[in-house]
């Protein structure tokens, strides 16, 4: 039975997830609190999964994410969070988090979260055999059918993603390193598993490795494996990921995290072919193909001597740039549909697709968090959705209304004749983390506050701002100027 530790303050929605989930054949954990969950992963060491609020008292997720992930790397992490701190989700996504849930909570979308981490092998993905694509991409031609190859993965219409096929089909095959470029959630690793596929290195392991979520003392013993007796905690001995994943190809995704003696190891590896786990006195030959990610250019990350330029020219034998959702929109109903498609299968229901209004919304709205996002907001809409199409009312609030809470940026000229337009969901996306009881937080927490009373008002007055401003007993320009105080913090 699946071990589960729930990390919530909110003690209904423990005892609600507790009694769901054993009602689903888990064993369930639950501590209100970051200290107390932190001496039951102590005391309990199988747990099969957690799942962590990302607003505890006194300890941020970020903080908590870390801790775990220090002594479990490979435990997977699901944070539940609200919409407002979206870029935060994407923020701990980065940071190895399996995935996150948005408030409000649905048992079923959890509980399809839960399971497909379960389901997911945490580090080694297995080789894939090929099997009927998804029907919609079949009018694309055969070269690109191969696309398909699991169902899964999917291309994108855009000229953009055209090319990164054309990439992809031309270096999947070669022996090259490649670095591929992309914000959080773009489909890097989704990238570098295509080449996999592609590659005569198919029918053998490929290993991702989340670079930002291992802690500095343990990166050598997951990458390279360990001795029995090599250190503390070293009680049997562990083969690495470059072990795991030789003959085929690792993928080390926000490599710019490693600490510079790991990055010696790694140039060490790289050059000779050839490895020793921790504490060991015996060469292990490699033969491994590696790819990586980064959303920094390793370029400027090694002019500012974070990472080694000799490692980068090792690397640097092909690049792909994944832009964001939001540069190449005609991806993304095709994702969209994509996911809906998988949606369907998941929950066993049929709808068909997307009302006009939604596709509208879709196109228009700015996927801070991409391709992760997007398959977030369809499953859970498809899991609200009784009729055909997917309503608008479906939506989180923020997406629906995305529009109506475009906020004028305009300190100076009348509110009516806007001079520059500023999404009020940037601001919303790039929230600052809440750290109650910080005195240095403090100013932090009541900007927060402020930002949350706003928009409260704006939903009200059904955004009317002259009104919402009046309700806050200011005038409009002191609301934009909050607003625009607001995006400043957190552009820092
Ligand atoms: N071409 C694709 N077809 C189908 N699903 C995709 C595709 N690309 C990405 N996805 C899905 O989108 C989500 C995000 O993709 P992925 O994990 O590859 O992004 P990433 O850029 O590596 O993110 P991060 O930098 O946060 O690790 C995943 O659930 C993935 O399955």
């Amino acid at each position: 039975m699946p071990k589960i530790l729930v990390i919530d303050d909110d003690r209904d929605i423990c005892f609600l997830m507790n009694k769901f989930l054993t009602k689903h054949g888990y064993e369930t954990h639950e501590s209100y609190t970051a200290k107390k969950a932190l001496e039951l992963l102590e005391q309990i060491t199988d747990f099969d999964l957690v799942l962590c609020d990302y607003r505890l008292e006194g300890v941020d997720g970020k903080t908590m994410l870390l801790k775990i992930k220090e002594k479990y790397p490979s435990l997977p992490v699901i944070i539940i969070t609200g919409y407002n701190d979206l870029k935060t989700a994407v923020d701990v996504m980065k940071m190895g988090a399996y995935d996150y849930v948005t408030k409000p909570l649905f048992p079923e979308e959890i509980l399809n979260t839960i399971q497909s981490a379960l389901n997911a092998a945490p580090v080694v993905a297995q080789p894939v055999h090929s099997s009927n694509g998804a029907s919609h991409l079949d009018d694309h031609g055969d070269k690109k059918k191969a696309f398909t190859a699991n169902g899964d993965y999917i291309f994108g219409t855009s000229a953009v993603f055209q090319q990164i096929m054309d990439q992809i089909i031309l270096v999947g095959p070669t022996d090259y390193s490649v670095i591929i470029y992309g914000e959080s959630g773009s489909g890097k690793e989704a990238i570098a598993q295509e080449i996999h596929k592609r590659s005569k290195r198919s029918s053998y392991p490929f290993v991702a490795i989340d670079c930002g979520a291992l802690s500095k003392e343990l990166a050598g013993s997951e990458l390279f494996g360990h001795e029995k007796g090599a250190f503390t905690g070293a009680i049997n001995q562990k083969a690495g990921s470059f072990e795991l994943a030789n003959g085929g190809t690792i993928f080390l995704d926000e490599i710019a995290n490693l600490s510079y003696e790991i990055q010696v190891s790694l140039l060490r590896v790289i050059q000779e072919r050839k490895m020793r786990r921790v504490g060991g006195v015996k060469d292990i030959s490699l033969d491994v193909r590696i790819l990586i990610a980064s959303n920094e250019r390793l370029w400027d990350a090694a002019q500012k001597g974070k990472f080694r330029e000799d490692l980068f020219h090792r690397f640097n034998e092909f690049t792909i740039e994944v832009p964001p959702l939001r540069q190449r929109k005609e991806d993304i109903m095709v994702f969209a549909r994509h996911f809906l498609h998988k949606a369907n299968e998941g929950l066993n229901k049929k709808i068909r697709g997307f009302s006009p209004e939604v596709e509208e919304i879709f196109k228009n709205y700015v996927w801070h968090g991409n391709l992760r996002e997007l398959k977030n907001v369809v499953k859970r809409a498809a899991l609200l959705t009784d009729g055909d199409y997917v309503e608008d009312r479906s939506l989180p609030f923020e997406i629906s209304n995305y529009r109506k809470l475009l906020f004028e940026h305009n300190n100076e000229g009348p509110a009516e004749a806007p001079t520059a337009v500023v999404p009020i969901r940037d601001t919303i996306a790039t929230a600052p983390v809440k750290k109650p009881f910080n005195e240095n937080s403090l100013k932090e927490a009541s900007i927060d506050l402020e930002y949350e009373m706003i928009l409260k008002a704006l939903k009200e007055t059904n955004f009317n701002k002259s009104k919402a401003a009046r309700l806050l007993n200011i005038d409009r320009k002191t609301l934009y100027n909050k607003i625009k105080l607001y995006q400043e913090l957190n552009n820092r």
